[in-house]
């Protein structure tokens, strides 16, 4: 079978789209390379050679040159570029989407790891490319496209890379090799943040105003999109003095009144509490927290939780690292370092106020993602006298950040490689105690050991809660390669999965008008051992398939999510 699929035209009432040429790369493996590459020039709009026989062989850097045509044979869908910027289309269903469910799902993540010559070396890197699963009436009108990040625009016009993304640093212009001063200008470049990528792959919100925004951690990486054609709006201007701070968590905890972040202080450690209204460009700093450790850099936050009347602040003991930041070539921990004797915190403050009313010593911790968080009341008196947060806690291993590597994930050889993680469950008292606790939430061997990409019934944000969706999985493996669904409650856990899967993170919709927690669907985008991909939709309560739609291409991994109601 070629490989290459055309998709038919289609038109709806605000769809009208051309015939686009499609391709599909790890399905035909016999087919010759280079005829291969050549169809895809032909069949190309957008990417230079150079750039599509790199996303063919989809080497990651350093390969051995012996090995690439083995690579490319073994290399997952998941972690192989887009092969073209973007595509719009309609799926076909197979089963029945529930009638209620009528709007966008909306997909953000790396899907383009390589730019002219450059291989990027983590999965953190690639540009971003969103995914759009559009619910209209039981059809699905789907399409990705490439983010116009500046970051994706200097690198297709130069053929490299020219800003400072996850894992890589551009290599220094020919003129200054040689200029003593050059490595004084990186380090003004770094810290006043010209040097930094835009490149939003990390997540995408929809801000209670409706406007729809692309994020990573880098404050210039927050991109303004229309969910719609997936164009690029442009930067979401913030109205404040904040920029400065050059980051903030990739994960803002976003409702219909509000979002709020937090914004990490790399030179007197601590973190700004912010806060911004629906419809303004302007964060209000309800309040700052000094770091605890003696280090120098405050912990790494990628995301945090908060109740009804708190936001809890992590201080993870894997902290920025001024060395690390300043080095050109990434080490294990990239950014970051792993400091586990300056101790590991939790601080709580209050909304109304910007108090600290609890700051507490907890056990070492690593977590991408906290799940949700809630106030318990033990005696009953409505006073909370205890916070609960619930993380994917990777068992205070920091390996899990390297495991991300490009190389590691496309090399997998079946062994059962990937760190252990578990739902880590955080207890703080709000009495004054010196110490929190951090207990597994459910035996971790029932879901398979891995756990993270989640997602909770929105409604419950804050509140007490039972469900958590995430990527679990079924060893062995490299990567999450299950959806499941736990109860924490009831210690119960649901697992969905078929043979050589990556799904992407299970994403919540609750039915209008339910009444239990787990009433709606979960959305996921699975890419195929045999190079392709489709969307799946799971009953919330029973986790078992409603429907499935399949792509007419493959399509990579991709991170985080969100859902744009129709009204
Ligand atoms: C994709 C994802 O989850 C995380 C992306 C993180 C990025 C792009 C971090 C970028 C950074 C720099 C370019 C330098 C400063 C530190 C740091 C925020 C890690
Ligand atoms: C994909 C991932 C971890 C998987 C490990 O089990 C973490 C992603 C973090 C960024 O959003
Ligand atoms: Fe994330």
């Amino acid at each position: 079978m070629a490989s290459l699929i055309t998709a038919k035209a289609i038109m709806s009432h605000h769809h009208v789209l051309s015939s686009t040429r499609i391709t599909t790369l790890c399905s035909d493996k016999a087919i010759d390379n280079q005829q291969r590459k050549t169809k895809l020039q032909i069949s190309h709009r957008f990417f230079s050679r150079r750039t599509i026989s790199a996303a063919v062989i989809n080497s990651a850097s350093p390969v051995p040159k012996k090995e690439t045509v083995e690579d490319e044979r073994r290399c997952h869908v998941a972690w192989t570029s887009v092969q073209q910027e973007k595509w719009e289309g309609e799926l076909t269903v197979q089963g029945k989407i529930p009638t209620w469910l009528n709007g966008t799902y909306l997909r953000n993540g790396p899907g383009l790891w390589n730019i002219g010559d450059h291989d990027f070396r983590h999965l953190f890197d690639g540009y971003s490319t969103l995914v759009k699963l559009e619910f209209d009436d039981g059809r699905i009108f789907s399409g990705h496209r490439l983010l116009e990040s500046n970051a994706y625009k200097a690198a297709k016009k130069h053929k490299k890379l020219c800003y400072r993304e996850f894992s890589e640093t551009p290599k220094p212009s020919r003129s200054n090799f040689k200029n003593p001063f050059s490595g004084v200008g990186e380090i003004v470049k770094l810290f006043s943040g010209e040097s930094l990528t835009d490149n939003a792959n990390t997540g995408v919100i929809r801000l209670g105003d409706g406007r729809v925004m692309c994020l990573t951690e880098t404050q210039k990486g927050s991109i303004l999109v229309d969910h719609d054609t997936l164009d690029t709006i442009g930067k979401f201007k913030y109205d404040d003095g904040l920029c400065d701070h050059m980051i903030h968590s990739a994960h803002p905890i976003v409702t219909e009144t509000e979002m709020w972040t937090l914004i990490p202080d790399l030179v007197k450690p601590g973190y700004r509490v912010v806060r911004m209204e629906a419809g303004s460009n302007k964060r209000e700093v309800v309040g700052r927290v000094k770091c605890r450790s003696g280090s120098w850099g405050p912990g790494w936050v990628h995301s945090f939780a908060v109740t009804e009347n708190y936001v809890l602040i992590p201080e993870m003991p894997l902290r920025y690292s001024v060395r690390n930041l300043l080095r050109a070539e990434p080490t294990p921990l990239y950014k970051f370092e792993w400091c586990p004797n300056d101790g590991a915190f939790v601080h709580v403050m209050s909304k109304l106020t910007g108090e600290i009313v609890a700051s507490v010593e907890v056990p070492a911790y690593v977590t991408f993602h906290f799940i949700n968080a809630y106030e318990e009341d033990e005696n009953g008196d409505g006073k909370a006298t205890v916070i609960i947060a619930d993380c994917c806690e990777h068992n205070a291993d920091t390996r899990i950040l390297d495991m991300l590597r490009l190389h590691t994930l496309r090399s997998s050889h079946g062994d059962d490689v990937l760190p252990d993680a578990r739902i880590g469950r955080f207890r703080i008292p709000l009495d004054g105690s010196k110490y929190g606790k951090l207990e597994t939430a459910v035996e971790a061997e029932k879901h398979g050991r891995a756990m993270d990409m989640c997602s909770i019934n929105p409604l419950h944000l804050g509140l007490k809660y039972r469900y958590v969706y995430a990527c679990g999985a079924k060893r062995p493996c490299n990567f999450p390669n299950a959806l499941t669904k736990v109860d924490i409650v009831e210690k119960e856990v649901k697992i969905w999965h078929e043979h050589g899967i990556i799904p992407s993170e299970p994403f919540f919709v609750p039915r209008p008008g339910a009444t239990h927690e787990d009433d709606g669907v979960v959305i996921s985008i699975v890419s195929e051992e045999n190079g392709g991909s489709y969307a799946i939709l799971l009953d919330g309560s029973s986790f078992e398939e409603i429907a499935r739609a399949k792509f007419p291409y493959g399509l990579p991994y991709g991170l985080h999510g969100c859902w744009i109601p129709k009204h």
